[in-house]
């Protein structure tokens, strides 16, 4: 399998740049953030819905012609998509405090190797969609880290981690970088300092069995992913388990830890610079010293231009892969797997975790439930009004509501798995008839309550305490049972008059 490394740059146009910005802007409105990086995956099956008709279009040609690049670049007759994201980092300073941050302070600049993230990544392609700027007196031009349609940013250059020097790439806007996925590519992306950074990746394999299937059960039920489930299987065996421990044991991802084991194993340069040999012996450097002491030791070559010319050709160019031992994800690097993303459904709490909206997991699915609508409200607060037109604001109602845990909002599917309704009031009226229609409203007109939509984001407890019921607390939420009521949380149940709680406090 062919290695390297190719740089392209005007593989988009600006309107392009622009469009794809304005896409991931609109898709990432409202969904969970890893500290200041938010992922979000385009071939999930729902992306449609969260993209918009016009960028999901472009997304998928853009797709394509990175995927007959990657063909071209590398001379392979055909690849398969594994996978993309689309990624957007903000510099620290502008994470939000908007109680949507599921991972506080999470790390996305670590140095990588992609296969070892997946196994099925064997080609890896990086586009970017706005420019490294460094605002410096003598700088080239004015840097902008507030344009809304395609602001510059500062940090965030990409870096290959080779022997001895890094080869630094600065993202400028429609630049494409592609690349062989395996140890011979160890890279990462470095800490963005100010502005917003917005990158396209791509990953793609050489098997179509194990190409991005979104569809769980597809794959529980296709030959093809079949093969790929029992390929994941081989990648346990205890051959490629113990392969993964040396691997591990030799390598450190991060700088401080690199400039640290410099002595046993990185190049003999590096294990013979003093800085380096200061750097090991020193484990109180801080971060920011050991990045000093790193850069010393290993002083950097940047790539401008339009091709990788100032690389002299590898090892690995010339066809025999490079076999270095690198670093793959140390236990911390919890990769691309995206907590609750994208549907809007809560991410998932790990045990002992505190943070995401101020839970942990012993939490109940009723303080998730409220914590989830506080965050979204403060969420909105954070981040202004909607920019979406009015239906599209009627589809992230239905985004943020259609996954949460309670009485369901769109119990109707069309044949095709759509929603029948074709916007959150429509669905509302249609739970509440729904409801009529079985038992009675459980709590009267839902929709006279108030007709501000965060009343239903706010999920089954809102407009509860509202006058006209004032003579019962509420204890319950909408499509609490008998049962729930009365044995769970020791309330009183009467269901006899309707448009007052059923459930509420004796
Ligand atoms: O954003 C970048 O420049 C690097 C991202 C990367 O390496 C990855 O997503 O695997
Ligand atoms: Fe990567």
């Amino acid at each position: 399998m062919a290695c390297g490394r190719v740089m392209r740059d005007h593989f988009l146009d600006e309107n392009e740049q622009t469009a794809l910005i304005t896409t991931v802007e609109r898709t990432m409105r409202g969904l969970f953030h890893q500290g200041a990086q938010t992922s979000f995956a385009p071939e999930a099956k729902s992306a449609a819905r969260h993209m918009g008709a016009a960028g999901h279009a472009l997304f998928a040609s853009v797709l394509q012609r990175v995927r007959r690049t990657l063909e071209s670049d590398f001379g392979v007759a055909r690849l398969y998509s594994a996978g993309s994201l689309l990624t957007r980092i903000w510099a620290d300073e502008r994470v939000p405090r908007d109680g949507m941050d599921v991972e506080p302070g999470h790390r996305y600049d670590n140095p990588h190797v992609d296969k070892a993230n997946r196994a099925s990544y064997d080609y890896s392609a990086l586009l970017y969609l706005n420019s490294h700027c460094h605002a410096d007196p003598g700088a080239p031009r004015a840097c902008d880290y507030d344009r809304p349609e395609r602001p510059d940013f500062d940090g965030g250059r990409f870096v290959w981690v080779d022997e001895g020097s890094d080869l630094v790439v600065e993202p400028r806007a429609g630049r494409l970088l592609t690349f062989s996925g395996g140890t011979e590519n160890l890279h990462h992306g470095s800490k963005v300092l100010n502005g917003t950074r917005y990158v396209l990746g791509f990953w793609f394999t050489c098997h179509a069995e194990l190409e991005y299937e979104d569809d769980e059960d597809c794959i529980a039920n296709s030959p093809n992913a079949r093969a790929a489930i029992a390929h994941r299987e081989a990648l346990r065996s205890p051959a490629h388990t113990a392969l993964g421990a040396e691997i591990d044991a030799s390598h450190n991802p991060r700088p401080a830890e690199r400039a640290a084991a410099g002595a046993r194993s990185g190049p003999a340069a590096a294990a013979t610079d003093p800085s380096t040999t200061a750097a090991a012996e020193a484990s109180e450097l801080t971060p920011d010293e050991a990045d000093e002491a790193d850069e010393a030791a290993r002083p950097p070559r940047y790539v401008d231009g339009l091709d990788l010319e100032a690389r002299p050709p590898s090892a690995a160019e010339d066809g025999a892969v490079d076999h270095r031992r690198l670093p793959r994800p140390s236990d911390a690097w919890r990769g691309y797997d995206l907590p609750g993303f994208p549907d809007g459904t809560p991410a998932p709490f790990e045990e002992g975790y505190e943070g995401g909206y101020g839970l942990d997991d012993q939490a109940t699915m009723e303080e998730a439930i409220e914590a989830y609508a506080a965050a979204l409200e403060r969420y909105d607060a954070v981040h202004g009004p909607p920019m979406e037109s009015a239906e599209d604001e009627a589809r992230l109602k239905r985004q943020r509501t259609a996954g949460m845990p309670f009485h369901p909002l769109y119990p109707e599917k069309s044949p095709g798995g759509e929603d029948v309704h074709s916007n959150a009031e429509d669905a509302w009226d249609a739970m509440v008839a729904h409801d009529a229609a079985r038992r009675a409203p459980a709590y009267g007109e839902r929709r006279s309550v108030n007709d501000a939509g965060e009343e239903r984001l706010g999920g089954g407890s809102a407009g509860r305490r509202r006058g006209g019921a004032a003579e019962r607390t509420d204890c319950g939420f909408p499509g609490i049972t008998e049962a729930q009521c009365v044995q769970e949380r020791g309330c009183r149940w009467d269901d006899s008059r309707v448009g007052v709680p059923w459930c509420f406090e004796a």
